[in-house]
């Protein structure tokens, strides 16, 4: 069971893990905490962005010997390939820590996982701890990989009874960029990185429009090219299709004003998640019906 001291950990984790949203496509934001021996901070560090290192190098590198005999807090497992970066349950024994915790199993993990290997190397492993919190984080990177297409969320504004796209008005919206990879706006004739450069040159290859045709192909090649988030600006013209094909996961509606709401404000299947006042507008999110017990959307 993990201890009050490596709860504590794994929510700075998660905390430091979304400083990755919006840029380690198409790897996944991770956090890392590393306790001393006894039990104090001694290091910490995020995924910053694919090709750069991973949360746990970078916690590491931070605790320096202090991670000797300590605990690394991780709010994925620890990778077991040498891929750009060095396998992280390597760096981790090499560190000699004596525990680890992890709050999600990697789906994607290569061979029996780094939790199967840093066990069989003696190392105490506690997992799946504050799965839920940290979904608030890997999510979409975990839908993604389920669905195998990129997480969708329609972003639009309700104003005076029209449906339209929200970035480019509204402060709130426009921050919405800042968790997605790739947005696709203007009916279909703007796509493109959610936030120009933050996945760093040549992480993400995305056609330059949409040609309005099939959108679960879009999809397919969105996430060939490393999409994992997907904001989609617009009104209905531009998202009925991917409502029809059940791509959309997630939708974020600004409301202008009480009066004059369209029949029906959000499309059939999606409930309301969370119902907030964002400035001048009322914020409604909602979830796909089946997404919202449970597992969630992710
Ligand atoms: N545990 C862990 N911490 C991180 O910070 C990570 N980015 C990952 N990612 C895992 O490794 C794969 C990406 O490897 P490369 O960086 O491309 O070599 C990714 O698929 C995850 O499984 N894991």
């Amino acid at each position: 069971m993990a201890s009050l001291i490596e709860l504590a950990a794994m929510r700075r984790a998660i905390m430091l893990s979304a400083f990755g949203l919006g840029a380690t496509s198409p790897n996944p934001p991770v956090g890392c905490v590393i306790l001393d021996a006894n039990g104090r901070v001694a290091g910490e560090g995020y995924h910053e962005r694919k090709g750069l290192a991973h949360a746990e190098g970078n916690a590491l590198r931070a605790a320096g010997t202090a991670a000797r005999g300590g605990t690394a807090v991780v709010t994925l497992e620890p990778c077991n390939h040498v891929g750009r970066a060095p396998a992280c349950r390597q760096l981790l024994l090499d560190a000699q820590v004596a525990r680890v915790v992890v709050a999600l199993a990697d789906p994607t993990s290569r061979g029996r996982g780094g939790i199967a290997e840093l066990r069989a190397a003696g190392v105490s492993v506690e997992s799946d701890v504050l799965v839920d919190e940290a979904l608030l984080v890997l999510g979409a990177w975990r839908h993604s990989l389920r669905m195998q297409r990129p997480t969708l969320t329609w972003v639009y504004e309700v104003a005076r009874g029209r449906i339209r796209g929200a970035v480019d008005r509204i402060s709130a919206a426009e921050e919405l960029l800042w968790e997605a990879d790739a947005v696709l706006a203007a009916d279909g004739n703007h796509l493109g990185e959610a936030v120009v450069g933050r996945h760093g040159y040549g992480m993400l290859a995305l056609p330059r429009r949409w040609d309005g045709r099939d959108p679960a192909e879009l999809a397919q090649t969105l996430a060939r090219g490393g999409v994992r988030h997907l904001l989609l600006d617009g009104g209905l013209e531009l998202a009925e299709p991917f409502i029809k094909a059940g791509l959309v996961d997630q939708i974020v509606v600004f409301v202008a004003d009480p009066a004059g709401l369209p029949e029906p404000v959000l499309p059939g299947g999606f409930q309301m998640v969370e119902v907030s006042r964002k400035g001048d507008h009322v914020q409604v999110c909602a979830r796909r019906g089946q997404l919202v017990a449970g597992d969630s959307t992710h």
